[in-house]
């Protein structure tokens, strides 16, 4: 598998985010997206996920499912964490499962909250999540449900050092699993990973 940008131009607002970006990304490689502070990192992510429109040029993934569009194929994990505070932990994970797998049987939700330390909050309301837990919870969506591209917006991000431990040995293992990683970040991610700069002038 193997995710090919070609002369990909980002629009939002009326405005040029980044244009003519081209960069490939193997199976079992993780790419660090940096750049200044509004460069287009999250742009660049949401327009993998079909967030954000392409302005130009083309997206294609080798070796993938033809028939579905590559955000189907995708982890999306952006800033925001997805949850509906009212329901529980397990219950918040469960929804995202059955969603994200087209509710395919086999319920593995129970172990990624046992991967991510969340066991013993499982039956707390997710309203009561401190900001780690959150970002924990929704990271655990990344091994709930198995998709070969992970998309991931600063996923270090309130994480203790235990945690972000954990996100690095679970990033390792999708890598060696044949999966692709694109994580947008300001510091290091904890695992090798080839940096592709974006929104530099010239
Ligand atoms: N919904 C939107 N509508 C219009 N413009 C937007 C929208 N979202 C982002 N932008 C603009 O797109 C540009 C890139 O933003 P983006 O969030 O992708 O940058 P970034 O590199 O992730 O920044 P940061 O390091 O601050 O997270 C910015 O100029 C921003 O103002």
């Amino acid at each position: 598998m193997r995710l090919n940008a070609d002369a990909l131009t980002c629009q939002r607002g009326g405005r040029i985010v980044f244009r003519d970006l081209s960069f490939e990304v193997p199976a079992g490689e993780a790419i660090q997206v940096v750049g200044r502070n509004g460069a287009g990192k999250s742009s660049l992510l949401r327009l993998i996920a079909g967030l954000v429109r392409i302005e130009a040029g083309e997206l294609r993934f080798e070796g993938g499912d033809p028939e579905a569009p590559i955000g189907e194929q995708a982890h999306y994990c952006g800033h925001q964490d997805a949850f509906k505070g009212a329901l529980t932990v397990a219950e918040n994970l469960a929804f995202w499962t059955a969603f994200l797998g087209s509710g395919k049987p086999g319920d593995t939700s129970g172990a990624a909250l046992g991967r991510l330390g969340l066991d013993h909050l499982a039956d707390l309301p997710a309203s009561y999540l401190s900001a780690g837990q959150r970002r924990r919870l929704a990271l655990a969506r990344l091994i709930s449900v198995r998709r070969p591209i992970w998309l991931l917006d600063e996923p270090t991000a309130a994480l203790d050092q235990a945690s972000q431990q954990v996100l690095a040995e679970i990033m390792a293992e999708h890598l060696a699993g044949g999966g692709l990683i694109l994580a947008a970040t300001h510091g290091p991610l904890g695992i090798p990973a080839r940096e592709l700069r974006i929104g530099e002038p010239g």
